[in-house]
């Protein structure tokens, strides 16, 4: 009970629920030919056999009453079933009881086998949660083309930004010796319907574009293949010189151009379905055109130019802020970008963080979005929790993942959500897509701790389809990873639930954003005013004075807010409109300025910060009470975890009163109990779980 096996837990049912299932689940009638129908044969079989506790045996034809028959358009008994399947494209799925010569049957049909192996996955989930299949009728198209991890994984196994142990990916003993895990891997992003997942660093090392990583990279891919996950590479942008030889990496040289049109040629030869280059330049100190007077958009047109003869495809970061001294950091990508919309090939795709500044806790939807209707533009999610609390922090990312996809950019009326343009149906794009970066280790529990495995799994679902709920998506998965007595789910997803707003209150409340500590990026570091460049330092965004806190982002400030169309620009701008979640991300607001509870910013803020330690005490008091529905493992596993964050939570409370008090100057609300130490004594504090500290 160690977590291993993340959502595909097939334990046996209770005996009511494997009594009703097992007559419609007598056996797996499969084609052999298709490897994806194969694996999704199997998986159906280990996976009912478990929760059945009976053998389901799969076999090439055997229809008998009860079976589930897969297959593709092409197969016969399919075809004979008349079934719709030419809207399905080339992932999506049917599942529905039909009659084969004339005896009961669950039909699972797509027109690939990786649609059937999806399906498969659908229907496994289905039992497992316990809902009816007897008159089953499911159709289900993914509304994202790429749903891709990002592995921010290094040659040597460190992981940036991983709080799950060190790289699944052993780069030394492959291609010859591979490891068990690579499918077990396969199997669980198959199962949320990821089709991509990119091995390497966006900082990344010109060695992993060599011949020898190639050949690594070439083996996990075979891996993944009948799986439907294809392989990508973070491309470094100066490796034309570092592994091969040139003076330059313009990317108006022809030299650098035929440079990466014979590695791409390299790379197809050993991975002919290859997906294409991920790149990050000229972002952090990383390599890129602009060292050359190149914008992104000749980067990455020469980039693409190399992988198009392949159907490959570039996908361009987003995530740039300049060497200059920037008086905000926030409108930097928008500045950049916007005005290159249009200018990208056809196989490019600009890929944008949610929000402006980076993965906060709480961050408003990038203005980007919807701002570039010539250009698609794919999501990136971060799933690794660098700013919330690394694993040890219980908090569920659906909640934050379904506020920015529904958040209305109003760029063509109202409506214009940040899913419709990362679905590609507002602006009229097939090509799209939806990249979380990964929180994937060698630790047991995948993840470093059993909730954030639901991260990994509510992205694949809301990649998937992108207008989904957080809250059904947490449902399905704590059914399927603990319990599906309703006295169990419910409470946790309404705690995985609240969670997301538990970290806002205690770290960042009210459009706060980067205070935490400098470099790990986990504690409290709201006073750090000392780093090289000013928009690293948390004193940039908080601007505490004693006036009052908060970024000025309006027109008498950086106008960061201009950036979006013109209703959210003047709901935003407005103080008296902006939702409160977001005040201090958008205004310089006094100590004494009135919120919608009555009380004084001040007041306001402090309660805030109780709130979401309070939060955490109660999360703490119902995991406890939740014990005789999880494995004792499991739930102590999870115990210790809530105690962390209990003690943390209070800590980042106590350290950001005790610093801000010294702006305010005022009492603390009644009830408010003062910070358990001085600001020295928070200031002079060593990091816990910070490397380095
Ligand atoms: C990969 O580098 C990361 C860096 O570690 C991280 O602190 C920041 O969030 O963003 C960078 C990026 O997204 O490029």
């Amino acid at each position: 009970e160690d977590g291993y096996d993340l959502w595909l837990r097939y334990r046996p049912l209770a005996d009511s629920a494997q009594a009703r299932y097992r007559p419609l689940a007598t056996a797996i009638a499969a084609p052999q030919d298709d490897p994806s129908i194969r694996i999704a044969a199997a998986e159906l079989h280990r996976g009912l056999s478990g929760l059945l506790r009976a053998d389901v045996p799969a076999s090439a034809d055997a229809i008998a009453p009860g079976a589930i028959l897969l297959g593709t358009s092409g197969d016969r008994r399919i075809a004979a079933l008349g079934l719709p399947l030419s809207t399905l494209g080339r992932e999506g799925y049917l599942i529905r009881s039909v009659r084969v010569d004339g005896k009961p049957a669950t039909v699972i049909a797509a027109n690939s086998g990786v649609g059937v192996l999806y399906g498969a996955f659908h229907l496994l989930r289905l039992v497992q949660t316990g809902d009816p299949i007897d008159r089953i009728d499911i159709r289900s198209v993914p509304k994202v083309e790429l749903r891709l991890l990002n592995h921010w994984d290094n040659l040597d196994r460190s992981v940036e930004r991983g709080y799950a142990g060190q790289s699944i990916w052993d780069w030394w003993k492959l291609p010859d010796i591979t490891n068990p895990r690579y499918v077990d891997y396969a199997r669980a992003n198959a199962s949320i319907g990821i089709n991509g997942t990119v091995l390497n660093n966006v900082n990344a090392k010109a060695d992993s574009l060599t011949a020898p990583y190639i050949a690594k990279a070439a083996k996990l891919a075979d891996i993944f293949r009948p799986y439907g996950i294809r392989v990508y590479l973070s491309a470094r942008w100066s490796a034309p010189i570092e592994i091969g030889g040139l003076k330059t990496a313009d990317p108006l040289d022809p030299a650098v151009a035929a440079w990466w049109k014979a590695k791409a040629d390299e790379i197809y030869a050993a991975i002919p379905d290859f997906g294409g280059f991920l790149v990050k330049a000229n972002s952090e100190g990383q390599p890129g055109p602009q060292d050359y007077q190149r914008s992104h958009a000749d980067g990455a047109n020469m980039l693409a130019a190399a992988v198009k003869p392949h159907g490959g495809i570039v996908m361009w970061r987003a995530f740039v802020y300049a060497h200059e001294n920037p008086d905000d950091r926030a409108r930097q990508a928008y500045d950049e970008f916007k005005p290159l919309d249009g200018r990208f090939a056809d196989n490019v795709i600009v890929q944008v963080k949610n929000g402006a500044i980076d993965f906060q806790p709480r961050e408003p939807f990038h203005p980007l979005f919807g701002a570039m209707p010539k250009t698609p533009l794919m999501m990136e999610f971060q799933i690794t929790k660098e700013y919330l609390g690394f694993a040890t922090h219980l908090v569920y990312l659906g909640a934050l993942f379904e506020e920015t996809l529904a958040s209305d950019t109003f760029a063509k009326g109202k409506g214009s959500t940040v899913a419709r343009v990362i679905d590609g149906s507002l602006e009229g794009h097939a090509r799209t897509g939806m990249a979380g970066v990964a929180n994937i280790g060698v630790d047991r529990d995948w993840t470093g701790s059993q909730f954030d495995q639901a991260n990994w799994y509510a992205f694949g679902r809301l990649a998937w389809d992108p207008e989904a709920s957080a809250r059904r998506i947490a449902a399905d998965w704590a059914g399927m990873t603990f319990s599906t007595d309703p006295a169990f789910v419910a409470p946790v997803v309404d705690m995985m639930m609240r969670s997301r707003e538990a970290v806002v209150d205690y770290m960042t409340p009210l459009g706060l954003h980067h205070l935490m500590a400098t470099g790990h990026h986990y504690g409290p570091g709201p006073w750090v005013d000392d780093l090289e460049r000013p928009d690293w330092n948390p004193v940039y965004y908080h601007r505490a004075d004693a006036q009052g806190i908060g970024f000025d982002r309006t027109k008498t400030g950086s106008n960061a807010v201009a950036q979006y169309a013109p209703p959210v620009a003047r709901q935003l701008g407005d103080i008296r409109t902006v939702p409160e979640r977001d005040l201090l991300w958008f205004h310089h607001v006094r100590w004494d300025h009135r919120m919608a509870s009555g009380r004084i910013l001040w007041d306001e803020l402090v309660t805030r910060y109780d709130r979401g330690v309070a939060e955490v005490a109660a999360m703490r008091a119902r995991w406890a009470t939740l014990a005789p529905y999880v494995d004792a493992d499991r739930h102590a596993d999870v115990m210790r975890f809530l105690a962390v964050q209990a003690r943390e939570a209070q800590w980042w409370r106590d350290a950001s009163i005790a610093y801000f008090a010294t702006f305010a100057r005022r009492p603390l609300p009644a009830g408010s109990p003062p910070p358990a130490h001085d600001l020295d004594y928070y200031k002079a504090l060593r990091f816990p779980y910070a490397p380095g500290n």
